[in-house]
């Protein structure tokens, strides 16, 4: 099946679940890379930095569910030191890249964490170390970040592929458990949240209504 960015997506129809799967890291690390690789099956080598925020439409199957995934892409900047908070909001979960090459980029997984916890506390987080094929000699070196949280850890190359579609596809079933599973009290509170902000919006609407007749909410 195709996979094209969100914007050419013609439909949503027929999926069963839906999740939202967010890539954290430095800029440069290979997180775009890495998710051309997985839905395009290409790697094209230009030096391109994500502007703002890329968001790729997927359509897996897990368990003979058919899932419709979101992935969420954005420069990881030093540009913008932190992400905007609705760029956690309601992922399923986390996929936190850095170089091999620049040990700068594993140091600052750690900040990553941190901000992913504030706003996501539980959802599953795989750590990837990517461009592996640059010297496959890192493979033999351990990387501890992700040991001792516990958290699954993959070698990866968005250059020759390595690993890509396992770690993909071990993201979207992490994913999708979370969202089966889940009882995260932060999604609940969201939820109560949201619905409340609904039912005020509603309510200035009618507001407005009297007011401004011009202005009325579609009725349904
Ligand atoms: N050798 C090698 N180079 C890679 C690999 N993955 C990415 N690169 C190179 O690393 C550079 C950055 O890759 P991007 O995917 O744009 O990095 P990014 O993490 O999306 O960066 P931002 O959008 O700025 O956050 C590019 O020049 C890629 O060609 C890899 O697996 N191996
Ligand atoms: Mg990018």
């Amino acid at each position: 099946m195709a996979e094209r960015p969100r914007e050419d997506v013609p439909s949503e129809a027929g999926a069963e679940e839906a999740v939202k799967i967010i890539c954290l890291g430095d800029s440069a690390v290979g997180k775009s890379k890495l998710l051309e690789r997985f839905l395009l099956d290409g790697f094209r080598p230009q030096q391109l930095s994500t502007f703002a925020l890329t968001l790729y439409q997927h359509h897996a199957r897990v368990d003979g569910k058919a899932v419709l995934v979101d992935f969420w892409d954005t420069a990881g900047q030093e540009r913008f030191q932190s992400m905007h908070p609705s760029y956690y909001h309601k992922a399923h979960a986390c996929i936190m890249v850095f170089d091999v090459q620049r040990k700068v980029t594993y140091k600052n997984l750690s900040n990553w964490y941190k901000e992913l916890r504030e706003f996501r506390p539980e959802i599953p987080c795989i750590v990837v170390a990517n461009k592996i094929d640059a010297d496959m000699k890192v493979t033999q070196k351990s990387f501890n970040f992700a040991r001792k949280l516990s958290l699954p850890f993959y070698f990866v190359s968005a250059a020759d592929g390595t690993n890509v579609v396992k770690l993909f596809n071990d993201a979207i079933k992490l994913a999708v458990t979370y969202k089966q599973n889940s009882g995260d009290f932060m999604d609940e509170v969201m939820q109560e949240l949201e619905s409340f902000d609904l039912e005020k919006k509603s309510e200035d609407l009618s507001d407005q209504e009297d007011s401004s007749p011009e202005e009325k909410p579609p009725s349904s």
